[in-house]
């Protein structure tokens, strides 16, 4: 098998050579492994799952089982691809030592090859004890849906001259905390630009414009598969969820109408063995 697995060095020569990085969601082997074959450059378990896969309101509810269960299906179907997973809400913030823990659970159980995190200079110091572990740290800066309570819903994050340099600040020091890359959600493209050259490491945008040395979106948005609701930096490019439905709905219809299974999906017996029964 030629592996030529995406490392950390990978990303920071994709960002050195002006190459965009290509980042989706995964939850699943299947979708993991049609993803990794279609050559995406890394997979996020996101905690996202809790919204697209368990039906939750919010990311908070995602627990590390929750993810480790996930995080192992997706690697068993990834070759090529990193595989960065979420750290949930709480298996980080309680403290550097719970952190490490926790960080070190998603490799050693999950399989993942990072981890990502929310927040800014307030985790450098967790981002550190991790990565002195041995564990690639992703930063996340911006909309962080774990703080949701705080940032009061989902809007544009850091669009004022205080906010703005805040961020900027915490991408620095995530930078200098050892994070290997950074998620930026959210926020205004012009910002996202100043990060970008501020940073030697690589910044993988969600709705932070095209200046970010790659892109991440969540693969039930742009393929269509998602019902609920689709945030608007989500360019759609499919419409499997439609696709699905009329698919189903054929399969109903067919099953209704005895025209499914026709001879070509059943198995035969002699009539001659069958007359034997009794
Ligand atoms: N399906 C899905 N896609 C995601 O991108 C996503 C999740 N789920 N769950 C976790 C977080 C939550 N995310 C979200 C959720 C909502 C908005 C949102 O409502 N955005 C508004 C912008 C509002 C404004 O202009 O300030 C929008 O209209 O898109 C954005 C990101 C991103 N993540
Ligand atoms: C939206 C991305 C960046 C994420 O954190 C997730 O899918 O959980
Ligand atoms: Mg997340």
């Amino acid at each position: 098998m030629s592996h030529n697995k995406i490392t950390t060095s990978v990303l920071r020569q994709y960002k050195s050579e002006g190459r965009a990085i290509a980042m989706l969601t995964a939850y699943d082997y299947s979708m993991a492994k049609l993803l990794d074959e279609a050559g995406v450059d890394m997979l996020l378990v996101g905690d996202s799952l809790g919204n697209v896969i368990l039906g939750y309101e919010s990311t908070l509810p995602v627990t590390m089982e929750d993810m480790l269960h996930h995080v192992k299906a997706v690697c068993r179907g990834t070759k090529r691809a990193m595989v960065v997973a979420d750290m949930p809400f709480m298996s980080y913030q309680v403290s550097m030592k719970k952190a490490v823990k926790n960080a070190g659970r998603l490799l050693q159980e999950g399989g993942a090859q990072a981890v990502k995190l929310e927040g800014g200079a307030a985790m450098a110091d967790t981002v550190k004890a991790i990565v002195t572990a041995g564990i690639p740290v992703v930063g996340h800066l911006g909309l962080t849906p774990q703080s949701v309570n705080q940032l009061g819903g989902f809007k544009v994050q850091a669009r004022d001259e205080q906010t703005a340099q805040t961020l900027l600040d915490d991408a620095r020091a995530l930078e200098a905390a050892g994070a290997c890359a950074l998620v930026l959600e959210c926020i205004p493209d012009g910002l996202a630009r100043r990060v970008c050259e501020a940073v030697a490491i690589p910044t993988i945008g969600i709705g932070a414009g095209a200046a970010c040395d790659g892109q991440v979106l969540v693969s039930h948005d742009l393929l269509g598969l998602h019902s609920g609701f689709t945030p608007k930096f989500a360019k759609k490019y499919a419409n499997l969820h439609q696709e699905i439905r009329t698919a189903v709905q054929m399969y109903i219809k067919d099953v209704q109408e005895r025209q499914f299974p026709s001879p070509e999906y059943s198995f035969k017996m002699s009539d001659t063995m069958l007359e034997k029964l009794y």
